[in-house]
């Protein structure tokens, strides 16, 4: 996989702001990233469809595609599979965006293994309290998913502590420091794909000027 299309793995506990972060990088940049779709072997709401929101597939060609090793991670949700194939990556690179993936510490560490080349970024909430008064403010859980949540963030958080796990720590406690330091981060990656495009350009430009062109056929590219 080409260094200049690092895909982005975003992790963080439940509350901790990754969708927020995301939403206000996907409307201030609508076409450098986005999201790969997932595989699932739940049934299509209505309104969905296959590609689009999910690839929705069988159980049987879920475990043929597990066997076959094309997921980068997968797990279990409500008695359903979902996960994240290579293509559908690799797919979306090819559009020329960013892809963006957003996983729970099993996922983090399922495409830690495979040669994907991510950049690994961690939201962490400045406090346990907090994140809970966030949870509780939003209400989306009820108390009982809420303290649920809360287990599971202090997981994440001691993983997230160990040397070499993510690549960036953003700490979310203000939203907007939070949003610049993570447009810092993707900054430079965002720039290599421009810097390669540029270097490709340049170089169709040299070997015009071997099978000699004039300057003047030359200018008629620009
Ligand atoms: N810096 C912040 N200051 C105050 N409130 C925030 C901040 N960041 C996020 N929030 C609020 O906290 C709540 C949780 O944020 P969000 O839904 O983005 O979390 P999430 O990590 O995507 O959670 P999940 O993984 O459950 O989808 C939301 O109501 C959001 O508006």
């Amino acid at each position: 996989m080409s260094a200049q299309l690092r895909p982005i793995v975003m992790s963080g506990p439940s509350g901790s702001g990754k969708s927020t972060l995301l939403q206000r990088l996907f409307e201030e940049f609508p076409n450098n990233f986005a999201f790969s779709v997932s595989h699932t072997t739940r049934s299509p709401r209505p309104g969905e469809t296959h590609g689009k929101e999910y690839f929705f597939v069988s159980r049987e060609e879920f475990e043929t595609m597990i066997k076959n090793k094309e997921f980068l991670e997968h797990a279990v949700f409500s008695g359903n599979r979902y996960g994240t194939s290579m293509k559908s990556v690799e797919s979306l690179q090819k559009s020329g965006k960013i892809c963006i993936l957003d996983v729970e510490i099993n996922g983090v560490k399922s495409i830690k293994k495979t040669n994907l080349n991510a950049v690994f970024i961690f939201i962490r909430p400045p406090s346990l309290e907090l994140l809970g008064k966030r949870l509780r403010d939003r209400g989306t859980e009820s108390e009982e998913k809420v303290q649920q949540r809360l287990n599971t963030a202090q997981e994440a958080l001691d993983y997230a502590d160990q040397p070499g796990s993510y690549d960036h720590i953003i700490i979310n406690d203000d939203l907007d420091t939070a949003y610049t330091e993570l447009k810092n981060i993707l900054a430079p990656i965002s720039l290599s794909i421009n810097l390669n495009q540029f270097i490709i350009v340049q170089k169709f430009l040299m070997d015009c000027r071997q099978i000699s062109l004039t300057e003047y056929e030359l200018e008629s590219f620009y």
